[in-house]
């Protein structure tokens, strides 16, 4: 997940690094820095599929003016992106958190407990496909305000086709990793692992898909690894 290539990654690495110590790091909730510091101990270089810090806090400042009664998140891990939603959402909202690994949500939970938020998540260990179609067939349609995406990249497609029936019109869509480290903009090369071949190519058939879906908003921001904001319009 961590892998760059020298002249593709989004920013250098000097600003990123100028961008998140000086405005990102100083604004991070305690309990957000200490699961992403709980998170590196436990997974090590896999602790970069959470969400980075200012990532995170665009997310919650667009929460905030959002404010959504009902949000679904597909990719949990430890919890980052989860806790960031919780902390930025009212009292009364509700946050359904898919994940077919309970362990690593496990990993992130004392630091949810201990921000007081744990009671808006409802926790569902499952696969997402089979989960969102269990919420489509009990009338779940339109419920949802706020989709956050950050899972397998080969099945964001068909993550597309449930939401917008489970997300409201109005409603956003967020999909992570849109820019799969800068890949995207080069051609395949031999450097590149199996791995990154394969979510490359994936994503590049959903920023395509996107862009044609005349269904949605649509806007792609290169924070992070690249996060594409879809608003249903119909
Ligand atoms: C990049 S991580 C999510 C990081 C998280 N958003 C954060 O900020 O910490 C991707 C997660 O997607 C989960 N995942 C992958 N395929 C899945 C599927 N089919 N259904 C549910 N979860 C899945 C993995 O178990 C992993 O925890």
């Amino acid at each position: 997940m961590k892998e760059t290539f020298e002249g593709t990654i989004l920013q250098s690495k000097s600003l990123l690094k100028y961008l998140l110590e000086t405005s990102a790091y100083p604004r991070e909730h305690a309990m957000l820095k200490q699961l992403r510091e709980a998170t590196f101990e436990k997974y090590k270089d896999l602790s970069a599929m959470n969400v980075p810090t200012d990532e995170g806090l665009f997310i919650s400042m667009l929460l905030k003016i959002m404010r959504p009664e009902k949000t679904i998140e597909i990719g949990v891990f430890t919890g980052y992106s989860l806790l960031s939603t919780a902390l930025a959402v009212s009292d009364r909202a509700r946050i359904v958190a898919i994940d077919v690994d309970r362990e690593a949500y496990e990993t992130g939970l004392p630091f949810i407990e201990k921000a007081g938020v744990a009671h808006k998540i409802q926790f569902i260990q499952s696969d997402a496909t089979a989960y969102m179609q269990d919420l489509l067939d009990e009338g779940e349609e339109e419920t949802f305000d706020f989709a956050f995406v950050d899972a397998d990249k080969n099945n964001y497609i068909n993550y597309h086709e449930q939401l917008m029936r489970l997300v409201r019109i109005g409603g956003l869509i967020a999909y992570d990793n849109t820019l799969w480290y800068g890949t995207v903009a080069v051609a395949e090369c031999d450097e590149m692992s199996a791995e990154t071949k394969f979510s490359r190519a994936y994503i590049m058939k959903l920023n395509s898909f996107l862009a044609r879906d005349d269904r949605i908003e649509l806007v792609q921001l290169s924070i992070g690894d690249g996060l594409t904001l879809c608003r249903r319009l119909e």
